[in-house]
C-alpha cells in the first residue's frame, strides 16, 4: 500500500506583493527518491520553508504523513539538511562525532552524557554515510563533500523517515558529487528513507532520482526522470518559459 509522506494542494505564496509559488500540487510517497529542480529564484527554498513550517501558509494545504501541517507534531520523523550546512565555519571547534551527536542533544557538549545506545546510533549514522573512520577528526579539517556527509549523518541520527536536502552538493567537487548521489540512493534503497532532494543541477540528479519535479513558480513536470531526459531541450524549455541549461555539474 502506498503511504503519502507529503502532499501539497493548491499552494500559492507571495512575499509582500511578489508572487513566488502558484497553485502547487504534488505528492511524495513512501520509498520515493524525489528530485525537485528549478532555476535560481524559482521558489524551491520557499516551498521547503513552507513544508517545514518556517513560513506561514497563505493559500492551499500541506499534509505531512497524512496530517495537516498545522496539526503535525512528529518532527522527529523529518530530517533536514540545509544549503547553509556547507558554508560552515571552518573554525567550528567540534569533532565529527560531536557534530553528529548534536543531532540527538541539540547542544554541543551534551554528547558527554550520551547513553551507550545513543553513542551506537552516532556511529551507525556515520557508517551510513561512510564517515565512521573520521569520528575523531575536527569537522573544520574535512573537505566540503566530507562535511556534507557529516551533516547528513547528523540528520540521520534521530532515524528520520523523510529526509529533505536543500542543494546539498553546492561546494562539493565534481568527482564527489557522483559518490554523494550514490550514497543518497543507498540510504533510499537500503534504509528505506524517503528523500526529497532540491537542486538546480539538472544533469546529475536525473540519473539517481525515482521521481522528478520541475518547479518554476508552479510544477511544470512531475514524473519519471527518464521521460524527462528523453525530451528535447525545446520541449523542456516550454516548461520553463526560457531556454534551459542542461549541462551536468554546474555550480554557483
Ligand atoms: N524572505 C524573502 N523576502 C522577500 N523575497 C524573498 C524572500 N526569500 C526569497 N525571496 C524571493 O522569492 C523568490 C524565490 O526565492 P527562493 O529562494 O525560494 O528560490 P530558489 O528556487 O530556492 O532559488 P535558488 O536556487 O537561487 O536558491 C526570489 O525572487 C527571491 O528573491
Amino acid at each position: 500500500m502506498t503511504e503519502n509522506i507529503l502532499s501539497v494542494e493548491h499552494l500559492s505564496f507571495q512575499y509582500d506583493e511578489q508572487p513566488v509559488l502558484k497553485d502547487i500540487n504534488l505528492s511524495i510517497q513512501k520509498g520515493e527518491f524525489a528530485g525537485l529542480i528549478g532555476p535560481n529564484g524559482s521558489g524551491k527554498t520557499t516551498l521547503i520553508k513552507l513544508i517545514l513550517g518556517l513560513e506561514k501558509i497563505q493559500t492551499g494545504q500541506i499534509h505531512l504523513f497524512g496530517t495537516p501541517l498545522e496539526k503535525f507534531k512528529q518532527w522527529h520523523k523529518i530530517g533536514f539538511v540545509s544549503q547553509k550546512a556547507n558554508t560552515f565555519n571552518r573554525g567550528f571547534p567540534a569533532t565529527v562525532y560531536e557534530t553528529v551527536a548534536m543531532g540527538l542533544t541539540g547542544k554541543l557538549g551534551y554528547f558527554r552524557f550520551l547513553k551507550k545506545k545513543d553513542q551506537a546510533n552516532v556511529y551507525e549514522a556515520l557508517s551510513n554515510v561512510g564517515m565512521e573512520k573520521f569520528a575523531e577528526r575536527n569537522i573544520g579539517d574535512l573537505s566540503g563533500g566530507q562535511q556534507q556527509r557529516v551533516f547528513i549523518a547528523r540528520a540521520l541520527v534521530s532515524s528520520p523517515e523523510f529526509l529533505i536536502l536543500d542543494e546539498p552538493t553546492v561546494g562539493v567537487d565534481t568527482d564527489n558529487v557522483e559518490r554523494f548521489y550514490k550514497m543518497l540512493a543507498d540510504l533510499n534503497q537500503n534504509q528505506g528513507i524517503t528523500l526529497l532532494l532540491i537542486s538546480h543541477d539538472i544533469g546529475s540528479i536525473t540519473t539517481h532520482v525515482t521521481d522528478l519535479l520541475c518547479l518554476n513558480k508552479t510544477i511544470h513536470y512531475h514524473g519519471n526522470p527518464n521521460n524527462y531526459q528523453n525530451m528535447t531541450d525545446e520541449q523542456k524549455s516550454q516548461f520553463y518559459g526560457h531556454s534551459m541549461n542542461t549541462v551536468t555539474h554546474h555550480h554557483s
